[in-house]
Order: C-alpha cells, then sequence, then structure tokens
C-alpha cells in the first residue's frame, strides 16, 4: 500500500467557528480533527503530522524551517511515497515556493488548502485534501518540485498564485497553466517544470521586505527598513520594471548599505528589461546595481532571496 505524510498547518480548511463571533477561527483543528472529519481514501496509509495550528499570515520564517526539517525527516523513511502539507490559502504560495526551494527529495510534496470550511455548503475541502493525497503517491509527479493542488488542478509552485479571494476556483499560474488534473482520484501530468533549484537553508532567514511603487513614490520607506536592519529589499515597480525617479537617491543609500534591492514587475506577466533609459527605468536602476527580477511574482521574489541570503549563495534571478 501506498504512504503519504499528512502535515497540517491551520488555515480554513482546518477551522471551526468561534464563539461568540460566529466567525472562523483557522487553524483551530488538530490534524487528527480534520482528519477523522474527512473521507481519506482507503487505498492509502495516511500518516497524520499534526505541525502547526494558525492561520496562514500567522505563519513566520522560523515555521517554515520547522515545517522544511519535518518533510525532510519524513523522508529519511524510504517507505513515504510523498508528503502533503494542508495551508492557509492567504499565503500558500509562499510557502510552497520555499518548500520547492529547499527540499531536494525528488518525491512529491503537496501543498492544499481551501476557501470554505467544512461545515459550508459545497465545501471544498474534502476534495482538495482528497487529491491532494493521490497527487503525492504519484509516480508522475516525482521531480516536479513542490505542487498545488486546489480545485481538481496541479500548479507548479514557482508560477501558482492566489487569484481569488474566495472563489473555490482560489489559484491560478498566470501565463502558465497548471500541470496537469485530477479526475476522479486518477492523475494526469501535461506538462512538468524545466528546471528544479536547490538551495540549503538551516539558519533563521534574514529579514527582506516589498515595497510597492506607484505615481509619487518616494524613499521614506525605504530609508526606514534600511534602518530596521532589511537585508534584502524588493521593488515591486511597473510595465517592464520602472519606479518614481525619487525612490532613486534612498535606492542608492540602500545600495551604498550593502543591502540587496531586487526590481520587481506589478504586471501579472511578463519579465523586467531594461528596455527605457531615463531616471527610475530598469536600465537606470541596474547601472546603480538593482538586480533585474525576471518575471518574479514580488512575494516569489522575496522568499528567493530570502532563500539566496540564508543559503549564503550569490543573488541570482
Ligand atoms: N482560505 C484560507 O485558508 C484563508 C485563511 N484566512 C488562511 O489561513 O489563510
Amino acid at each position: 500500500m501506498k504512504k503519504v505524510v499528512l502535515i497540517t498547518t491551520g488555515g480554513t480548511i482546518a477551522s471551526k467557528p468561534k464563539e461568540p463571533s460566529g466567525k472562523l477561527d483557522s487553524g483551530a483543528m488538530s490534524g487528527e480533527e480534520l482528519a477523522e472529519l474527512c473521507d481519506l481514501p482507503q487505498d492509502i496509509d495516511v500518516e497524520i503530522d499534526s505541525a502547526i495550528q494558525k492561520p496562514s499570515i500567522h505563519l513566520t520564517g522560523d515555521d517554515w524551517i520547522l515545517l522544511k526539517n519535518r518533510i525532510e525527516e519524513h523522508f529519511d523513511n524510504p517507505e513515504i511515497d510523498g508528503v502533503v502539507v494542508t495551508h492557509g490559502t492567504d499565503t500558500l504560495e509562499e510557502t510552497a515556493y520555499f518548500f520547492d526551494l529547499t527540499i531536494a527529495d525528488e518525491r512529491p510534496v503537496v501543498v492544499t488548502g481551501s476557501q470554505r470550511s467544512i461545515a459550508d455548503l459545497g465545501s471544498d475541502v474534502y476534495i482538495n485534501l482528497r487529491h491532494a493525497i493521490y497527487s503525492a503517491c504519484h509516480p508522475d509527479l516525482k521531480k516536479c518540485g513542490t505542487v498545488v493542488v486546489f480545485n481538481e488542478r496541479i500548479f507548479a509552485a514557482r508560477y501558482v498564485k492566489k487569484e481569488h479571494a474566495s472563489n473555490i476556483q482560489g489559484f491560478n499560474a498566470f501565463g502558465f497553466g497548471y500541470l496537469g488534473i485530477i479526475d476522479n482520484d486518477d492523475v494526469y501530468l501535461f506538462q512538468k517544470p524545466a528546471n528544479r533549484e536547490y538551495y540549503q537553508v538551516n539558519s533563521t532567514l534574514p529579514r527582506v521586505d516589498i515595497v510597492k511603487c506607484h505615481i509619487d513614490s518616494d524613499g521614506v520607506m525605504l530609508d526606514a527598513l534600511a534602518n530596521a536592519g532589511s537585508e534584502g529589499i524588493i521593488i515591486e515597480g511597473v510595465g517592464r520594471g520602472q519606479v518614481a525617479p525619487s525612490m532613486m537617491p534612498a535606492i542608492k543609500r540602500c545600495i551604498e548599505k550593502g543591502i540587496y534591492v531586487v526590481i520587481t514587475t506589478s504586471s501579472e506577466e511578463g519579465s523586467v528589461y531594461p528596455t527605457y533609459d531615463y531616471p527610475g527605468s530598469a536600465h537606470n536602476l541596474h547601472n546603480e546595481q538593482v538586480v533585474l527580477g525576471r518575471d518574479f511574482d514580488s512575494k516569489k521574489a522575496r522568499v528567493r532571496l530570502s532563500v539566496q541570503l540564508a543559503a549564503k549563495e550569490n543573488v541570482q534571478f
């Protein structure tokens, strides 16, 4: 019989209403409670590891390291075919990309969650969990890195993004689509990620921040972050990676202090590129030693830079 470890971390998928508000408490349920309420597959041996019980925005970098270590410990057992991690959807894409970059084992790591609680009409808890378990022990998903299973679809961690605040079609991978689908418990894979990357991370993650650029942005936030001890700053620029010219003096101050600055784009698709030559353009930024963040979403860029700094590797995008 195939064997899958189910690591639970909280989120709506493990939520219960809280008194007196009657509103959902994300992560109120332990892994054992969640598994008991769900109709888990009978043909797969599922081992429960109830790790964390939090709303996903309450998770920390230290939680990531703890979870990564737990996954690696489970993979020390050769009988394990794969791991499922249940997670709140709000930050699921960040955690999934962290696992993707920091876990070397070729067996599948599948992250899933739900938009509706187990008691809600048309809840997606049961189906997402079931599909994630079948995916985690499917041989086709070996060497694909960490994937996200949601609403019958399988996404690469590198590109997946929460696209809807509440709809059960909650995730998408803009410009890339999904790797495959799960139909009636069967996994069908249509494409695989071309490259895998691995960074060895054992230490606490450094402070890395994101600043979003808009008309009239200036350097106040950048200077404040430099004073707060930020080791890396992702600036989410516009279009091909332009920023407001009034940010440039503070960007230069950050670089002089040894802070890594990466420019990304707020566009859903397409890459940062030095197309223009004017104050604040990607060309101007690049000349000031700002790293061009290619087509990375800002939150993925933040995970990537944190991991590269923690691994003491060269910063590369
Ligand atoms: N759907 C969810 O899981 C959202 C929840 N607030 C979370 O913990 O991320």
